[in-house]
């Protein structure tokens, strides 16, 4: 018997070390196929872990993110390798560096010599490969200049406004009748249709609705693992993608045997300025690279902006003290204006101090895009490390935003933190930087005012479950996208 248990016990130790050998020398892989190549360098790298074979960091990351704290992924770096600001990883299928700090965040960000884009292969054939994440510099540059124009600044902004607004009015008006809605889901209807309109002058909420519901199918694949198997998110998205392009080619056919027959009197919108665009050459864009810029805007146009109105609503409903200073603030604009004026003006938006600091502190808790992908172009160092040309950079936005050296108590909703208050370079990223600095910063901006003016005065949520938890995949939100009523306001309802 005791001779029967000593041989047990000698082989529990044996299984016991080569499973710990096993693990060390799995460790080790990738150090071995992405470190030791690059020689003395290797020495320079920033600190941090490869992780394991083929997935690197992904298990950690999307355990994190999956969990009710996202942050412990960043932190677990921060807890082991002290805080630097800049550590090595495996992500999305590359040695990758993590930038967390503002100073590296802008130095990767506004370093156009030193990095180009470098977003996951699977992500480019999800958004396009002649989208701004797929082409070279200067195509980006000249398209960038054409399409940003349309979108953002003054004249665009005057010219949308209206029609913003009329659609705020009326979806708010409609959801009030509808009883029980997804909030977030409605949301996001409301900001395509938007979009929609000022790329395509489409108004039918039949084609907006079907195409937005693929851009749902599209997003979810974008943050997935990249397997191309029937039932993963990833084929999924491939088959929106395809779904996408063939509605937007019919639209783009439609649009060319619109002009054929010269119809003069319709507005020019950013389908006819893809379409009229020559290079120094006279080539104008193919059809290939209208659709990818189509499917790139429509997306990046709708989905971050309908978000950040659903928290904004969120936030401030959870803070009584904010929405009333909030509400007092859009009801002295309606008190100032005079009499014949019919709507908001961009006078009026320019003096919502108060809802503009509202609307930062939700960009900034909220942080919709976690993070921007960039590649070194050539050995770069930052910090004092390396980062080896060809490595991949993870500009993290999330952990700008929400490091208590650089807001106290971040995860705190206060939009008075931002009186008096101007953040240091690199340190407030919500649209990102540099020369890909979200085009449509202003739009958005605009678009959530106009929507939070009309909430604040007539009308409150009902959330069906306020204490659902929140995903963080591919974006925050509650799990139920905010189930809720939308009630008219009563007077004395604060
Ligand atoms: C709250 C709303 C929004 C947020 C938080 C947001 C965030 C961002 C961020 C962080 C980037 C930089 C990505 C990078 O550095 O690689 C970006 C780029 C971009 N955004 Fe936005 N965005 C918003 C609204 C919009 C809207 C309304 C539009 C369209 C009208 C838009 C179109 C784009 C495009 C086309 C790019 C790529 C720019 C380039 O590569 O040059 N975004 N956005």
């Amino acid at each position: 018997m005791e001779v029967g248990s000593g041989w047990v016990m000698t082989a529990m130790v044996i299984i016991m070390s080569m499973l710990v050998i096993l693990r060390w020398v799995l460790k080790k892989v990738n150090w071995l196929l992405y470190e030791t190549k690059l020689g003395d360098k290797q020495y320079a790298l920033p600190p941090g872990d490869l992780g394991w074979p083929f997935i690197g960091n992904m298990w950690a990351f999307l355990r994190a993110f999956k969990s009710s704290d996202p942050d412990s992924f960043i932190g677990s770096f921060i807890n082991r390798f002290g805080r630097t600001g800049i550590y090595k990883a495996f992500m999305f299928g590359n040695p990758s560096v993590i930038v967390t700090s503002p100073e590296a965040c802008k130095r990767v960000l506004t370093d156009d010599d030193a990095f180009k884009p470098g977003w996951p292969v699977s992500t480019v054939e999800l958004i396009g490969k002649n989208s701004f994440i797929g082409i070279s510099y200067e195509e980006h540059k000249r398209l960038r200049r054409i399409t940003a124009a349309a979108v953002n600044g003054y004249e665009a902004m005057s010219i949308y406004l209206k029609y913003i607004e009329d659609n705020v009015v009326s979806s708010l008006e409609k959801w009030t009748k509808m009883g029980e809605i997804e909030f977030l889901t409605e949301l996001r209807r409301l900001t395509f249709k938007i979009i929609m309109y000022i790329f395509l002058s489409s108004e039918s909420e039949l084609v907006s609705d079907a195409l937005e519901k693929e851009y749902t199918a599209l997003n979810l694949g974008v943050r997935a693992m990249a397997i191309n198997i029937p039932g993963f998110a990833y084929h999924k998205a491939l088959k929106a993608r395809k779904y996408l392009v063939a509605i937007f080619q019919s639209v783009v056919d439609e649009r060319r045997e619109q002009r054929k027959s010269n119809n003069a009197t319709k507005k020019k919108d950013m389908m006819d300025a893809l379409m009229d665009v020559e290079d120094e050459n006279g080539r104008r864009l193919s059809d290939e690279e209208i659709i990818d810029i189509l499917v790139m805007y429509l997306n990046a146009g709708h989905e971050s902006s309908g978000h950040t109105m659903m928290w904004a609503t969120i936030y401030l409903q959870n803070h009584p003290e904010f929405l009333q200073k909030a509400k007092e603030e859009q009801e002295r604009i309606i008190r100032n204006r005079p009499p014949m004026q019919k709507g908001l003006t961009l006078k009026e938006f320019r003096e919502m101090e108060y809802l503009s600091k509202v609307i930062d502190e939700t960009l900034r808790v909220l942080t919709f895009s976690l993070t921007a992908f960039r590649e070194a172009k050539n050995d770069v160092t930052i910090s004092g490390y390396i980062i080896p040309k060809g490595w991949k950079v993870l500009v993290w936005f999330r952990g700008v935003h929400l490091d208590p050296e650089v807001y106290p108590n971040p995860k705190e909703f206060d939009p008075s933190r931002w009186d008096d208050f101007t953040p240091k370079a690199g340190s407030f990223l919500p649209f990102g930087g540099g020369s890909r600095l979200c085009p449509g910063n202003d739009l958005a901006k605009l678009e959530i005012a106009i929507f939070l003016h009309h909430f604040l005065l007539n009308y409150e949520l009902d959330r069906l479950n306020p204490q659902c938890p929140t995903r963080y995949l591919p974006h925050t939100r509650p799990k139920d996208n905010c189930l809720a009523r939308v009630k008219k306001r009563q007077a004395s309802s604060l």
